[in-house]
């Protein structure tokens, strides 16, 4: 690029005119700069400072412009626009077929009100003849004014009325003459014609305040949320840099219906952040005169800090009718699809995916966690094909009425539930291992059937693989977390299964009512992906639920009241945590739904253990390998799980020597060449397993 020296700009901090062109130019002060041969302004240095020629205008360039959308955002999806149609169509059918029941009524209101309306017709009319109106005006501009005019005024007002009189007589005649014409040549035309004049003097004749049709649909008017509101809500909040001279308030989009209430867009004054408005948002809700559960500040996290969402329902959301749980008369679930879980402010329905994700539920006492955790349970249980374990540790017996679809099920605050509940942990933490071990031998022999080293639908509902859905679940899990003999246990379960189980088919589902360091491992915790957390305490508790720094982000279960019962924040779940109350289910619903999932479940064939009166196994692979040794020093692995299926097999059935590797790993045992003999007596070196090793880790 040749360069042509032009000036050198020495004002320090000013744009300067430095090619003439009537605009100021951009540059960085103290530098030189020179034309290059396009025109443009170039340092010498060969780098440009200024736009080339050409382009759009740097302002436009640099400006985010955010189109709004051209046509209404229902109109651009087939659910929307369908929507719109049935509830146009419902509407207009409910006012039509209202009338119609009613026209009988409105018969005899109008035959009633038809007098009183020929009366008003009559009375108008001759006002109109008489020139009512003008006649005081004429008697006015007469009055005090010199004879000729006093007299042709009056002249003026009795033509007037004389044509008009005359207008009126043949009016009357011309309606006469054809009412009769009418009656004699075309009577439907003439009954028609009088029924419509009834019709007119009765609707004429009736009250204004009482209507011969009565109202088919109340339409419920709430207060419209303004920028004035929402500007004096925000500097009643007693922030300085809210009132602070020229700060300003900006509203980036128009105050807008959205659901069942207002979604205002805000823009805050420089140095402040949505959080500062959040945590103050009872203040909020008092500068805004409205109810503290009509008010919902919330960030706008795909944008700056500093733009709040202000949401003002119509009614507290604690007070609204929510509706009906989707899944509650009838229906069934499939789990690796969405299950619904709440409603949101506006009414929207939240669904949660519960394959490959672990779910902890958080809350003070008496806030709805049991409610939240029993629809988990129940949407998992409308699917047959998912095992249920579930462990309650208060003792209150809340998940009784899920017993009978329950595989593994105990309720008490006693070592029995304990032990019950690290039984199934065990259990569940061996088949990790199992479970890898089949899904890398289905990858390898048909990647097809596995592409992503998961479990998918096909593989989970095949009996043979033991790659079935579980959901365990553990109320008050922190019942096992603070006690001494468990702890370090069940904390490596836990954070075993909650890491490695999602993509392996088992589904961990936490909840407790003291969610601290102390009840709740930071190792689960910080691994979980739903979060529910409902009202809660402290800084503390809240981001433990709801993942760290979630407070400091604006999200706060602690603004939540002690009436917000079944109210959260659900995170994990779309990209940023959303408020919702969660369907109430109570526990005779429950116990209804649970019975269609029984039923289910025996069509299925898929009832076991718990629910068919099982008592829990607890399989202890080492010591099962232990059992069925014998005196034997060494067995081929063969031998052994022709064994095992013979001991056990409803549990060792279609086992593979790869299968049982994994299952003994975890307790340091592995395999290696071992002599044996075959059934003809003939002996040989294959893989097996040593009773040393194995006795040795069953005691340890
Ligand atoms: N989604 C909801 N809709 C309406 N009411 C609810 C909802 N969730 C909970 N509640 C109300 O809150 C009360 C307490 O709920 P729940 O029993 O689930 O609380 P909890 O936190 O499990 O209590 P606890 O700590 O005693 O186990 C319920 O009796 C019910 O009346």
């Amino acid at each position: 690029m040749s360069l042509e020296p032009i000036e050198r700009a020495e004002v320090e901090g000013e744009l300067v005119d430095l090619d003439h062109d009537g605009e100021p130019d951009v540059f960085r002060p103290g530098r030189d700069v020179a034309k290059g041969s396009g025109g443009e302004l170039v340092e010498h240095t060969g780098q440009q400072v200024d736009q080339p020629a050409g382009r759009a205008p740097i302002e436009l360039r640099v400006r985010r412009i955010e189109r709004r959308p051209l046509v209404p955002e229902w109109a651009t999806s087939a659910e929307g626009v369908r929507e719109v149609v049935v509830f146009a169509a419902g509407h207009a059918g409910h006012v039509v077929a209202f009338h119609m029941i009613r026209l009988p009524l409105y018969g005899g209101k109008v035959l009633a009100w038809c007098p009183v309306g020929l009366a008003r017709l009559v009375a108008a009319g001759a006002r109109w003849v008489l020139d009512a109106e003008g006649h005081a005006m004429r008697r006015q501009v007469a009055k005090g004014s010199d004879p000729d005019t006093h007299l042709r005024v009056r002249a003026e007002g009795r033509a007037l009325v004389r044509r008009r009189a005359t207008m009126a007589a043949v009016l009357v005649g011309l309606v006469a003459t054809g009412g009769v014409l009418a009656g004699l040549l075309v009577p439907l035309v003439a009954y028609l014609a009088a029924a419509g004049a009834v019709v007119a003097l009765g609707l004429a004749g009736a009250p204004k305040d009482k209507p011969i049709a009565s109202r088919a649909v109340v339409v419920e008017r709430y207060v419209r949320l303004t920028s004035e509101m929402v500007e004096r809500g925000l500097r009643s909040l007693g922030l300085a840099a809210m009132t602070a001279k020229g700060a300003r308030i900006e509203f980036p989009a128009p105050i807008q219906r959205d659901g069942p209430g207002w979604r205002a867009e805000v823009d805050l004054p420089f140095g402040m952040t949505a959080t500062d408005v959040i945590e103050r948002r009872d203040r909020l809700a008092a500068g805004l005169r409205r109810p503290l559960g009509c008010v919902w500040p919330e960030p706008a996290s795909d944008e700056h800090p500093g733009r709040l969402v202000v949401w003002v329902g119509d009614v507290p959301m604690n007070k609204a009718k929510a509706p009906e749980w989707p899944l509650l008369r009838a229906g069934k679930v499939d789990i690796f699809k969405p299950v619904p879980f709440m409603i949101d402010q506006r009414m929207r329905p939240v669904g949660i995916d519960l394959v490959f994700w672990n779910m902890l539920i958080g809350a003070m006492p008496r806030m709805g966690k049991t409610f939240a955790l029993r629809l988990v349970v129940l949407a998992a249980a409308l699917d047959p094909y998912v095992q249920l374990r579930l462990f309650e540790l208060k003792g209150t017996g809340d998940l009784g009425m899920c017993e009978p679809v329950a595989h593994h099920y105990a309720s008490g605050a006693g070592v029995d539930a304990k032990e019950a509940t690290m039984a199934s942990l065990r259990d569940l933490y061996q088949q990790l291992e199992t479970r890898a071990a089949t899904i890398t031998r289905i990858a390898k022999e048909n990647p097809a059937a596995c592409p992503e080293n998961k479990v998918t639908p096909d593989l989970s509902r095949d009996p043979r693989l033991g790659l079935g859905i579980v959901l365990a679940m553990i109320d008050e899990c922190q019942e096992i977390y603070s006690d001494k003999e468990y702890r370090e246990e069940a904390e490596k379960l836990t954070e075993g299964i909650i890491k490695r189980g999602p993509a392996l088919g088992i589904i961990l589902v936490l909840a407790t009512q003291r969610p601290d360091a102390k009840s709740l491992p930071t190792g689960v915790s910080a691994n979980v992906g739903i979060r529910f957390c409902l009202r809660v305490m402290g800084q503390l508790e809240n981001d433990m639920v709801l993942g760290t720094s979630s407070y400091k982000a604006g999200i706060r279960a602690t603004t939540f009241t002690a009436s917000d019962k079944g109210i959260g924040y659900l995170a994990g779940v779309v990209d940023d945590p959303v408020i919702g109350r969660t369907y109430g289910v109570d526990g005779p619903a429950a116990e209804k739904v649970v019975k269609r999932a029984r039923l289910l479940r025996e069509q299925a064939g898929t009832l076991t253990g718990h629910a068919i009166g099982e008592a829990q196994i607890v399989v202890n692979v080492a010591e099962d390998v232990a059992a069925v040794f014998g005196d034997e020093p060494k067995l081929w692995t063969t031998t052994i799980l022709e064994r095992l299926t013979g001991y056990r097999p409803e549990v060792y059935t279609g086992w593979t020597p790869e299968q049982l590797a994994a299952a003994l790993k975890p307790y340091g045992i592995t395999s290696g060449q071992v002599w044996g003999t075959t059934a003809e007596g003939k002996g040989a070196n294959r893989q097996g397993y040593v009773l040393d090793a194995i006795t040795r880790a069953t005691r340890s």
